[in-house]
């Protein structure tokens, strides 16, 4: 387990260890009641602005979708600080221009640019990225052997602002797949959310027949990393095929189709999923492992 403020001074250095244990929360914090939590509307509000009293106003989400590959990008700000700067999981080349454009309209700074891992179905837009905002720095998982500015483990946490994202390694789908989830604390919100890439999908689960996929694997990784989770955690997956946006690790742990069963059963699930292979995979594996950039670029070779 990697120390947790290893990562936070490394990826923000100019915030010290002791202002990374002891972030302030607002003085004029109205934390709603247990019981007005539980109504049905404040939870649908949830999936837009999740937390209580003054973490909820600092978090800005925003979930995004790339059609053509059935993605989720989620863009995460700290509205509370006077720089407004923002992360953005997942983001699509395709896409690129329409997230950029929203991140200057909403008058964030976008600070990281992360995937959850090396994509086999799109092309990520993290290099797009840096290349029309060169401040940003992109992020991935160590174990996925792809070239980023900054490499995350298991345990790191990635500050922006006063708000910070706790990296989970969670193989099986590819070997560095990774979950960021928000973090745990009173100045954090809550309930929590977890970006689960491909390892959990809505009542599913990533495919495991390739890039060091391992059925056994990913079902030790949601059950030990995810379903561990507070059970009101919202869950936000990396891609839907059936018009699903956000679940929770309650109900995913009382009706994922998959995940459900025993391990077993599960291995024989995914041993018969007889999915055709990504139709972008040749493309988008080698593009993905440097960042979405090729260089030279494939036009000029
Ligand atoms: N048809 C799509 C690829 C669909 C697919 O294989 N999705 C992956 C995640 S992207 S590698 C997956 O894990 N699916 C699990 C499932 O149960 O569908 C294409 O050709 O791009």
């Amino acid at each position: 387990m990697v120390p947790l403020l290893r990562s936070c001074r490394r990826l923000i250095p100019h915030l010290s260890a002791a202002a990374a244990v002891a972030a302030p929360s607002s003085s004029c914090a109205r934390p709603i009641s247990r019981s007005l939590r539980l109504l049905p509307v404040v939870l649908a509000m949830a999936a837009y602005s999740s937390g209580s009293g003054a973490e909820r106003r600092r978090l800005l989400f925003r979930q995004l979708f790339e059609k053509e590959s059935s993605t989720y990008t989620y863009l995460l700000a700290d509205v509370g600080d006077p720089e407004k700067p923002a992360v953005l999981i997942d983001p699509v080349d395709r896409t690129v221009d329409r997230d950029l454009n929203l991140i200057k309209e909403l008058g964030l700074k976008l600070v990281y640019a992360m995937n959850t891992h090396v994509h086999a179905d799109h092309v990520t837009g993290t290099g797009l990225i840096k290349t029309k905002l060169p401040g940003v720095k992109s992020v991935i998982a160590k174990s996925s052997k792809a070239k980023a500015d900054h490499f995350i483990e298991h345990g790191d946490k990635i500050y922006f602002g006063n708000l910070f994202l706790e990296v989970r390694s969670t193989p099986g789908h590819t070997a560095g797949c990774v979950t960021y989830v928000t973090g745990d604390g009173d100045d954090q919100p809550s309930p929590r959310m977890a970006f689960t890439g491909d390892a959990l999908l809505i009542r599913a689960c990533g495919r495991t027949d390739f890039q060091g996929g391992s059925s056994d694997e990913l079902y030790e990784s949601v059950h030990s990393q995810i379903f561990t989770l507070p059970k009101d955690t919202l869950l936000y997956p990396g891609h839907d095929y059936k018009g699903f946006t956000v679940s929770t690790v309650e109900e995913e742990v009382a009706y994922n189709a998959r995940l459900t069963k025993d391990k077993e059963t599960f291995k024989t699930i995914m041993d018969n999923l007889n999915l055709a292979y990504p139709k972008m995979i040749d493309v988008a594996v080698p593009a993905n492992l440097v960042c979405g950039i090729q260089d030279p670029p494939p036009s000029s070779v």
